[in-house]
């Protein structure tokens, strides 16, 4: 396969029978080839996605000192800013080229989940910031309930089945920018190869080239979307749960050429996470026996805390 899938939806939302199972079918047979489909009929409107980025724009161009602030140490950079060159990717040692935010979890009918999780930060000097951050939120978390109740029928499971685990969940929104490139990068890319830790994610900002995703040849191939379009990819929990029957596929953000290295890319990426105790375990579903059992047991939480410590967030 040498693009991505495009799917809709309404599709999905129609009271047709017969659209909804040409949705699922679509993006199940996507998710076990590709990993990846590039998605309209999303719950993201056109104003709503303006203002977020005039916010997110905003955020970055804070002054350091400024930004530094909402650096919180001890929570893995859960919540508020990472500042550039923190993360790195599983396995690689230097840090990618990027700074960014994360928004998490609004909890407002759970006490537990409620202490579980850091608070989110609020940002003094940008009001708009932290609203609009919050509706993105809200409308994302939104899409990938359908999304998962689509993949819960492909699966052969209950339609509601995802939905009790990601109820709450610890799911964030991760605004990201790649600032200009001021000299060659010895080994450092915007963002290196990986899989997400998480169960989808929802990626807003995927219409410049920069994202690639190695398809099962082993070919790095352009993912780019529509501006109606969202990337929505498998990421390793899904895999693991799902015994690897839906893909967790690598992909990484590539360096623009020389010529535009003064330009930023801003992209926003929604991680969609259950709670912590939601089991991984393989489902019986995907084992049979030219599919033996590949992962063991863990619960998502413990796997996010492997994850964290992997990509440097976490110390030792
Ligand atoms: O910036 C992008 O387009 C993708 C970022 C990404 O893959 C990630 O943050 O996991
Ligand atoms: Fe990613």
């Amino acid at each position: 396969m040498n693009s991505i899938p495009s799917v809709d939806l309404n599709n999905f939302l129609s009271d047709d029978l017969n659209e909804k199972q040409k949705f699922v079918d679509a993006i199940g047979k996507a998710y076990e080839e590709i990993g990846f489909v590039a998605l309209k009929g999303h719950f993201l409107n056109d104003i709503l996605v303006e203002n977020l980025y005039k916010e997110v724009k905003n955020f970055f161009n804070l002054s350091t000192d400024t930004k530094q602030k909402y650096e919180i140490p001890g929570i893995a950079g859960q919540r508020g800013y990472v500042s550039f060159g923190k993360e790195s990717a599983k396995g690689k040692k230097e840090g990618d080229l990027k700074e960014f935010w994360h928004f998490g979890q609004y909890v407002e009918d759970n006490d537990k989940l409620k202490q579980e999780y850091p608070d989110n930060v609020i940002v003094e000097e940008l009001p708009e910031f932290n609203k609009v951050g919050k509706e993105t939120y809200k409308m994302l978390e939104k899409t990938a309930k359908y999304v998962l109740r689509a993949l819960a029928l492909y699966l052969g499971l209950e339609e509601m089945y995802f939905d009790k685990y990601i109820h709450n969940g610890n799911s964030i929104l991760r605004p990201i920018h790649y600032p200009p490139i001021k000299e060659e990068p010895k080994e450092a890319v915007r963002a290196a190869a990986h899989g997400d830790i998480n169960l989808i994610t929802l990626l807003m900002g995927a219409q410049g080239r920069g994202l690639q995703v190695k398809n099962h040849k082993g070919e790095w191939i352009d993912a780019i979307a529509q501006p109606d379009e969202l990337m929505i990819n498998v990421g390793d929990m899904l895999s693991r749960h799902t015994n690897n029957k839906l893909k967790s596929t690598i992909h990484r953000v590539v360096n623009p050429p020389k010529e535009l290295w003064g330009t930023s890319r801003y992209s926003i990426p929604f991680f969609m996470h259950p709670i912590s105790d939601m089991k991984l375990d393989v489902l019986d579903s995907c084992v049979d026996e030219g599919n033996p059992k590949k992962f063991d047991d863990i619960t998502a939480g413990a796997f996010l805390n492997e994850r964290l410590v992997e990509l440097g967030l976490i110390k030792k």
